[in-house]
């Protein structure tokens, strides 16, 4: 047996499946067929979920009964919106407050406890109320925190537009609430990111659908996956702090060795298609405003990180200015993420339980073969 240590699983085929393509050298990225780019400008949140669980686009009716049947699971049940009240109180992460609810929402699903874990059909109706509830308890975290009564989910409104009104309790115009939907369609899936592999282990054991949910929240928080777009709205104030200049302020950085947030792929070598789109917002957003700094601003460390390090800005890079713009507070942006990158954890664990094999991979052990064993009193 090959005892090549392939690190960080870089270019390892694991699996096969129906959901993303990425071909990275083109800088392209499509959802069972459709470029990315005609998803974002064209298809609703809930589209691209239906054509993410159910292989194809849905018709107008089917979009319909698909749309309605998501916005009567906004709800949460007292117990949840409690913990999450809870967590609220006591300063906590959002992304651990997400991951604690996620967890906990699996002890107020309906379906009977058991069913067969691998159930499609029971995995489908788990999975439409995972997705529905967790900008319910996003918004209501924010709300709690922020000294607010938390504001009850309307079944009128869209995914995107509801999550908008839950928030700022107040109905978003419709440019912000496009502009949110066309965020949660760029983020919903993109192949075997560390957070859907992490989703696809768990299910791989046949775990149950909320602990591979689980598993992926808490994946997706760390900074060199997820939690990256909150570090890059950080960083940009940083440098609008500093009063040094952007090329000042990044030298330095590198010079430290720090990585620059929003910049560097493991499957891109160019700029990643999304980050195109959400930097169309990012400027149009600023110049509705009057006001294009954070754009201008994001564009100066593109082009200084290509120009020095020849590196490109991923998907975190521009929704950093793009949500600042639309006064979402920086913690939410990665419980922001998991709201939309759910549908594609989703998605994922249907397809591991539809062909399951147990995911275990070796390590090359480096360690000692042979010690003389020593007992406790003579070490
Ligand atoms: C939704 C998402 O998850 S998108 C990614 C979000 N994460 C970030 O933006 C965090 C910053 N980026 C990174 O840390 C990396 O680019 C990752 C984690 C995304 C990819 O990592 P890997 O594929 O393992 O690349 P790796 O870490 O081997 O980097 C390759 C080289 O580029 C450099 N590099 C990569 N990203 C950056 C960066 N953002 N800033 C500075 N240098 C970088 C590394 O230092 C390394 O240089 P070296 O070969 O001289 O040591
Ligand atoms: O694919 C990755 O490794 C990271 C990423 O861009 C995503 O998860 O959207």
């Amino acid at each position: 047996m090959s005892e090549e240590v392939k690190r960080g699983l870089e270019g390892v085929v694991v699996a096969e499946s129906g959901l993303s393509f990425i071909n990275g050298d083109e800088g392209r990225l499509i959802y069972r067929g459709y470029e990315i780019e005609d998803l974002a400008r064209n298809a609703s949140y809930e589209e691209v979920l239906y054509l993410l669980w159910h292989g194809e686009l849905p018709t107008r009716d089917e979009l319909a009964d698909f749309s309605e049947s998501m916005a009567e699971e906004r709800e949460l049940d007292e117990d949840v919106l409690d913990t999450v009240r809870k967590l609220a109180e006591a300063d906590e992460q959002p992304m651990a407050a997400v991951r604690t609810a996620v967890s906990m929402l699996s002890a107020y699903d309906p379906e009977d406890a058991d069913a067969e874990p691998t159930d499609r059909e029971v995995n489908l109706r788990k999975g439409r109320r995972i997705t529905a509830k967790v900008p319910t308890l996003v918004a209501a975290f924010k709300r709690i925190r922020n000294g607010n009564d938390p504001v009850e989910p309307r079944k009128d409104l869209g995914h995107a537009e509801n999550f908008l009104y839950m928030l700022n309790d107040e109905e978003p115009d419709e440019v912000l609430a496009e502009t949110f939907d066309m965020a949660l369609v760029l983020h919903a899936d993109h192949g075997l990111n560390a957070s859907t592999f992490s989703s696809m282990v768990t299910s791989s054991t046949l775990s149950d659908l909320h602990s591979a949910i689980t598993s992926a929240v808490g994946t997706l928080a760390g900074p060199l996956h997820g939690g990256a777009n909150a570090n890059v709205m950080k960083m940009l104030k940083e440098i609008d702090e500093s009063g040094k200049g952007t090329k000042t302020w990044v030298d330095d950085a590198l010079d430290r060795g720090d990585r620059i947030m929003g910049f560097g792929h493991r499957v891109y070598n160019v700029k990643d298609p999304r980050a195109k789109i959400l930097g169309e917002k990012s400027e149009e957003l600023g110049e509705a405003a009057g006001d294009t700094k954070w754009y201008e601003m994001s564009v100066e460390i593109e082009e200084y990180m290509r120009d020095e390090k020849g590196l490109a800005p991923n998907v975190d890079f521009y929704s950093a200015s793009t949500y600042y713009q639309m006064g979402i507070p920086i913690d939410l942006y990665t419980p922001i993420f998991a709201m939309s990158r759910v549908g594609g954890w989703i998605g994922h664990v249907l397809e591991q339980y539809d062909d399951n094999r147990l995911i275990r991979p070796r390590a090359k052990y480096t360690g000692s073969k042979q010690e003389d064993w020593v007992p406790i009193d003579e070490r």
